[in-house]
């Protein structure tokens, strides 16, 4: 403390180094000082033919070795395996059903699923990104879903302000990344940023899926180079898997791996890749892209059976495995498999502190409060749609009087509203979807589980969901004139808002188990028209029959929604009969009936409804919205993807 320096001071110099270069100061956490090598050995990966049903191998006896600081592409042509050696590495599911098989070692020790979520991160090709949240809000939210919680709110701006500059971001740190309706970053940007968020965590070893599709090569050149950087400042391993580089970009990468059909054709310097095809007899003319001119020896995407291709290709890969460059990758690789005695290589004590369990959701729900005010599609336009349907109810069923004849129309707002409001949550699939989609990869990096997504996911729709049966009511309420009564508004509102909420909690359900767009809004359409059948007004409960009242009739939200709308309204209200001069017309026998009145209650009874129930259906409401997000709990938890 001799010169004065305070803690934070001293904290920032022994952390963080100087880019003389740039002027700028750099936070020293993303520096690995652990991995000091990737290899695999033998890795094999076999799936069952979906045409023959037989086992096939769709990866081959992949080899490889990657130091620390370098960049290796996985090249091949398209179905050439590239994918699937990246996702064995990671320890990803490799292809569907598919089993794996070889080492896959980092500082020569075995790899666990554990081990390699801790010392990796993964960016898919379809990137993760949330389109209303700005560049530093995206950095943020990764940082709290990957960081310690013990990391100081001080070290994390540090290190979010380090990526975002690293990569270019400064400024468009407040930019959005982008939604159908409001543009954002442009493709490049989006990359970067999709880079930049894995990074916060500190990983030893990136694993970049295709990341370059979709992009020119002038765009494609800037963000390898970016990665790049970065991966040799703070000597990074960096995996990526790359479809069709430029020739720029292609010697962006220290080391290739050429794969075709599963099987290796080279492994080793991308500079002396040259110099081993021209010794297997396949020179490369001069002022060729070397990408091109390897990809063209072995693609055989407009080859027909008995092409010379299929031949050059067997050439190649046999050359590749008798080859002696093959045998001494393989010799390397046994030889770091044997230092593992050496303490700096020791991997088994390296851990990563994740962020407190309770932490994740209160992230996700933080997260999801941005995305619900900001992007229109989330909630907006469904309040909106709601708004609107209560408006065309409200002035449809105007100022319905207390004549008998405005008894039918009453029972009708009741079911209309009811089951209306229902049947539109499936504009809610879409959004869920999205959300869905985040999850998937956020739990495949090892970040979110199902119970934190399941549980933010009900918490913030509890608030939007109020608000538009809050919304929805007092429109209709007061328009289609509801029995003038404070309780019976706020009854009317509640039921409302379960509805909602239990045909919201149905989409979660069915979207966790259909995750395809058309198929679930057609089974979640297809659910709401059964519930409507069956609810016991198009059919009264009396005559409804047994099959579909005891099969769905009880477990159908909807029914329990119209009996407690109807309740609510005609438990303490009277009609008046048509007066036919000798006496009265009435429509519902009542005890009331001489003195020219319709008692509701007589009405409830004539759809077999019992007042007094109302807690008891309150119960049963609770209860199946419990079951359907307990359910779809249960679908995450056993679906991985
Ligand atoms: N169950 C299966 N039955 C038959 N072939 C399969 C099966 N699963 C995967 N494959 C094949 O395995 C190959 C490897 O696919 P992979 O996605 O790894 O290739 P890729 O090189 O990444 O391709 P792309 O560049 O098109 O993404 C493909 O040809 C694919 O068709």
């Amino acid at each position: 403390m001799e010169s004065g320096h305070t803690s934070n001071e001293l904290h920032l110099e022994k952390r963080d180094v100087v880019d003389l270069e740039l002027n700028r100061v750099h936070s020293a956490h993303l520096i690995n000082n652990v991995v000091h090598d990737f290899s695999w050995k033998n890795l094999n990966v076999k799936v069952k033919d979906r045409k023959t049903m037989k086992p096939l191998s769709i990866l081959t006896d992949s080899n490889g070795f990657v130091e620390a600081g370098e960049m290796i592409a996985i090249m091949g042509p398209s179905g050439s395996g590239k994918t699937t050696l990246l996702n064995a590495l990671a320890h990803r599911e490799a292809a569907a059903g598919a089993t794996t098989n070889g080492d896959i070692m980092a500082n020569g020790q075995q790899m666990s699923l554990k081990k390699i979520r801790q010392l990796s991160s993964y960016v898919e090709q379809e990137d993760a990104l949330i389109g209303s949240l700005t560049v530093r809000e995206t950095m943020m939210f990764a940082a709290g879903l990957g960081l310690s919680s013990k990391i100081s709110k001080r070290d994390r701006q540090v290190r979010i302000d380090d990526l975002i500059a690293s990569f270019g971001l400064q400024d468009q740190a407040h930019t959005i990344v982008g939604t159908p309706i409001k543009k954002g970053l442009s493709g490049g940007q989006k990359k970067r940023l999709g880079v930049a968020s894995r990074l916060v965590t500190d990983p030893k070893i990136l694993f970049l899926d295709e990341p370059t599709s979709g992009l020119d090569s002038t765009l494609s050149f800037e963000v390898m180079n970016f990665i790049r950087t970065i991966a040799k400042r703070n000597k990074l391993i960096v995996v990526a898997s790359i479809h069709q580089p430029s020739s720029s970009t292609f010697k962006l990468f220290d080391k290739l791996c050429l794969l075709s059909k599963g099987k290796m054709c080279y492994f080793g310097p991308l500079p002396e890749a040259h110099g081993y095809f021209q010794s297997i007899g396949y020179p490369m003319p001069p002022e060729t892209n070397p990408a091109e001119f390897y990809l063209d020896l072995i693609n055989t995407d407009l080859a027909k059976a008995g092409d010379e291709v299929f031949e050059r290709i067997g050439q190649i890969t046999q050359a590749w495995s008798e080859n002696s460059q093959n045998q001494r990758l393989i010799e390397e690789i046994d030889i770091i498999s044997r230092r593992v005695e050496d303490t700096d290589r020791d991997l088994s004590k390296f851990k990563v502190e994740m962020p407190a369990p309770w932490v994740v959701p209160m992230v996700l729900l933080q997260r999801s409060w941005i995305k619900s005010y900001r992007d229109i599609v989330t909630y907006g336009i469904r309040v909106i749609m709601y708004l609107g349907l209560a408006i065309l109810m409200g002035t449809v069923f105007l100022r319905l009087k207390s004549n008998q004849e405005y008894i039918q129309p009453f029972i009708n707002s009741i079911f209309f509203g009811s089951a209306f409001i229902s049947f539109m949550a499936v504009a809610y699939v879409p959004a869920f979807l999205e959300d869905r989609a985040t999850f998937a990869k956020e739990r495949a990096n090892g970040l979110v589980g199902p119970f934190a997504f399941v549980i933010s996911n009900f918490i913030i729709g509890l608030p939007f969901l109020f608000l538009i049966s809050a919304l929805f009511s007092l429109v209709t309420y007061f328009l289609s004139n509801f029995r003038m009564n404070g309780n019976a508004f706020f009854m009317y509102t509640m039921w409302l808002f379960l509805d909602l909420l239990a045909a919201e909690s149905l989409v979660v359900l069915v979207s966790a188990i259909f995750p395809v767009f058309v198929v679930s809004l057609a089974v979640t359409a297809f659910a709401n028209g059964l519930w409507m059948c069956v609810d016991g007004f198009l059919v009264p409960m009396n005559i409804l029959n047994p099959f579909w009242k005891y099969v769905f009739h009880y477990i159908d939200y909807q029914s329990y929604v119209f009996q407690g709308m109807m309740v609510n309204q005609f438990k303490a209200s009277t009609y008046t009969c048509d007066s036919t001069g000798s006496g009265y017309h009435c429509s519902y026998p009542s005890d009331l009936n001489s003195e020219g009145k319709i008692d509701g209650k007589d009405v409830l009874s004539a759809f077999s409804i019992s007042p007094g129930k109302e807690n008891e259906w309150i119960g049963i409401m609770l209860a199946i919205i419990a079951v359907y997000r307990v359910f779809g709990y249960v679908v995450f938890h056993f679906k991985k993807n």
